[in-house]
């Protein structure tokens, strides 16, 4: 044994209650040839005890997260699936706690800063591109939302149902836009049997009985209409379209929107990753159309909803006294507009402006209408745990006047309550209400506006 060797084992004798205070003085082959009996052995028993119970442990706690990962994927995967042709979203089961938790709380989106590209995953097979446009409020922009088709179609049965709404029986030169609509009549018994079920229930045909705002079809027009459907139907499968279509072709618009707009509804949802519920739950699709020379003043979306003017579903929960704002607002273009009806917001990013905007060129940021683009803000800002917080007043926007063609849009407004207590409550009480009793109308174009 050298000299130094035995000041080394000296040290190690010498060794504090963990033992471990001298084991960095040897070398890792003498440490090897530590003799079994001594207090070196002892100690480096214990510690590669002790990293191996470490290790254990985190190969446990490794397998639990992936386990639990993976469960969680699973359950988004099926919430966030497109609900493939007549399926209904999965939120008309009543959800559990877990889900019912999830489904109440609001995350945001981070722009980063303005012009910031972010990818998002809206449809199967394609990323699109989503560009913070402002901060304030916050802002984003994301091109070919919709196809080209869906903003044809959108117009199309917008127009069909202005049309009818004089009406319910189909007029000379509405039977030319019916029938670019190409649909059969399975397809219209198949776009009004919401639950698929091969039979039409009345409050299926009720969904759609909201004619304008506060107007809604009477027992008679829906009598009338179910008669004719019926009519239509069983005498489809012998005859060619005679003169049975007519009552029927004007009813085809609301009904269609079944079949278009639920991938929409997925796609929004997965754009504001807010809880399909919320999003289910809010005001169905608005369709607006200017003229030349139309123009939308700056305004605030987030004004109250409330019953008389709030959709069939809002109309669940709103009353006079509980008003569900729009937390936020996703704007399509359905078409680009040959000269002006720029979406214009005076005090983006900048409260530079302290009048009421009357001149676009004035403003501060102007989005210029593109088909298919959609644009979407948050009208309210977050209270910093997750909710809806005090109203952004940068969120004013308006459509500057259209100077050249036709502009449409459609709004799709995400209705919420502000009171945290009476929104959570509203949520458990639809999603548990039994499908024939839930008014399901996300899907409906409710009206046209011509602003002027
Ligand atoms: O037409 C636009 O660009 C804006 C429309 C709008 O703000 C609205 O309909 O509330
Ligand atoms: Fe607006």
């Amino acid at each position: 044994m050298t000299d130094n060797q035995e000041t080394q084992d000296a040290a190690a004798e010498d060794t504090t209650p963990s033992g471990s205070a001298t084991l960095p003085l040897r070398q890792p082959c003498e440490r090897l040839s530590c003799h079994k009996s001594s207090v070196c052995s002892r100690s480096y028993f214990v510690v590669v005890m002790v990293f191996f119970h470490v290790y254990i442990i985190n190969v446990i706690a490794l397998l639990f997260y992936v386990h639990y990962n993976s469960g969680q994927e699973d359950a988004n995967r099926s919430r966030d699936a497109p609900s493939s042709g007549h399926q209904r979203p999965e939120s008309r089961r009543p959800p559990s706690k877990d889900e019912l938790q999830r489904d109440i709380s609001l995350p945001r989106i981070e722009g980063i800063r303005v012009g910031h590209v972010q990818k998002v995953s809206l449809v199967s097979g394609r990323l699109h591109e989503m560009r913070t446009l402002s901060l304030k409020p916050l802002l984003f922009e994301i091109p070919g939302f919709l196809s080209e088709d869906e903003c044809r179609v959108v117009m199309q049965l917008a127009q069909l149902k202005g049309l009818m709404e004089s009406q319910l029986m189909v007029q000379d030169g509405q039977e030319e836009l019916a029938r670019e609509l190409n649909l059969s009549p399975e397809e219209i018994f198949n776009l009004l049997d919401i639950n698929q079920d091969g039979q039409l229930q009345l409050h299926e045909i009720l969904t759609h009985s909201r004619v304008r705002d506060g107007i809604w079809l009477t027992p008679e027009n829906l009598r009338e209409i179910y008669a004719g459907l019926k009519e239509h139907t069983r005498s489809s499968k012998t005859s060619k379209r005679g003169k049975k279509d007519k009552p029927l072709l004007g009813f085809i618009l609301c009904l269609h929107l079944f079949k278009t707009f639920p991938f929409t509804c997925q796609r929004v949802i997965r754009l504001t990753r807010l809880p399909p519920t919320l999003v289910d739950l809010s005001e169905p699709l608005q369709v607006v159309r200017y003229e030349e020379g139309g123009h939308y003043h700056a305004h605030h979306d987030s004004g109250p909803v409330y019953p008389e003017t709030a959709c069939t579903h809002t109309r669940l929960a709103a009353n006079a006294s509980t008003p569900f704002e729009t937390y936020i607002t996703v704007l399509f273009y359905l078409n680009s507009v040959d000269g002006g009806g720029e979406t214009a917001f005076p005090v983006a990013d900048n409260r530079t402006y302290d009048e009421v905007v009357r001149n676009c060129d004035k403003s501060n940021l102007r989005v210029k209408p593109t088909k298919g683009t959609a644009v979407f803000w948050y009208n309210y800002l977050s209270d910093g745990r997750g909710w809806v917080g005090e109203q952004d007043e940068y969120a004013l926007h308006g459509g500057c006047m259209v100077t050249h063609g036709t502009k449409w849009v459609a709004n799709k407004w995400i209705n919420i309550d502000p009171d945290y207590q009476r929104q959570t409550r509203y949520q458990r009480i639809s999603v548990s209400l039994p499908q024939s009793k839930m008014i399901t109308a996300n899907t409906n174009v409710t009206n046209i506006k011509v602003q002027s």
